[in-house]
């Protein structure tokens, strides 16, 4: 169930190219954190590096801690596949295996860990479609393939498959932006369900976005071109929009660069 993350003095690079400096940061569990900033500041970097799909980059690395409930993600022990079951990621492009069926699509995840009993299979995707607000549109279709869906409905699918295995914690890389405005509020919505039982990680290029889903804000700023992206501030959404310490943030939440 939902935890919490602590990131310290995280950098991350791709070969010799050092994309982002020094971050130290804190979610909550059962909160929703944005990740906001200018194109190309490593938001999606240090998503990626929550849950060590960085690392899957060639030549990408990291170095420094990131903590889930006080345990090192990073540490020679851990099995970064693990690491990704307890940290579920949905992508900026729903990504459903598109001949497969609905129901098979959500629970992909637990018949490869070796889950084989089908009545079991059947509770897990009703219970995940239904937290994903998507069983009253598709269980009467569920053997129907994934790919038949409208784009909301793929991605709920897909938020639907990383929940089947129970993470605890969901890293979301704008899951909305290639949707239409009623698919993009019915995926706000859940994300204000889902975040009852879960940690979440939102990058949003959409500030109305990042001020309507999360409880606090991530700023990411480049200090000039070429320069590593970094964590300018971390505050309450409210505090951040409203009264931001710096200026750069200030400067980009109302629309003067970026
Ligand atoms: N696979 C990669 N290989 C090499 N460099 C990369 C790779 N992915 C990202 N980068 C570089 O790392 C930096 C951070 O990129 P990242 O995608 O994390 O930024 P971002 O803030 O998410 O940008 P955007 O808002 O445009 O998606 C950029 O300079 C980018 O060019």
């Amino acid at each position: 169930m939902a935890k919490r993350i602590d990131v310290k003095d995280l950098n991350l690079f791709y070969g010799k190219f050092h994309a982002v400096d020094g971050v130290s940061l804190a979610v909550p569990p059962r909160n929703v954190t944005a990740f906001i900033g200018p194109s190309g500041c490593g938001k999606s970097t240090v998503l990626r590096s929550l849950n060590r799909m960085h690392e899957v980059i060639p030549g990408a690395r990291a170095e420094g801690k990131v903590l889930l409930d006080g345990e090192d993600i990073y540490a020679s022990t851990v099995d970064p596949v693990s690491v990704r079951r307890t940290i579920g990621m949905v992508f900026q492009r729903p990504n459903p295996f598109p001949t497969m069926s609905i129901r098979d699509n959500v629970v992909a995840g637990l018949k490869l860990a070796g889950e084989r009993n089908g009545k079991k299979l059947d509770e897990v995707a009703e219970q995940a479609l239904r937290g994903a607000n998507l069983w009253a549109e598709v269980k009467d279709r569920l053997n129907r393939p994934g790919g038949g869906l409208s784009g909301g409905q793929q991605q709920r699918l897909c938020i639907a498959r990383a929940i089947a295995v129970q993470p605890d914690v969901l890293l979301m890389d704008e899951p909305c932006s290639a949707l239409d405005p009623i698919s993009t509020l019915a995926i706000e919505d859940l994300i204000q369900e889902l975040k009852k039982d879960f940690t979440i990680v939102i990058v949003t290029h959409n500030m109305q976005q990042a001020a309507r889903v999360s409880d606090q804000t991530a700023f990411f700023n480049l200090a000039g071109v070429g320069q590593p992206g970094r964590l300018v501030e971390l505050d309450d959404t409210e505090r951040i929009f409203s009264n931001p310490t710096q200026k750069a943030t200030e400067d980009y939440i109302s629309g003067r660069f970026g």
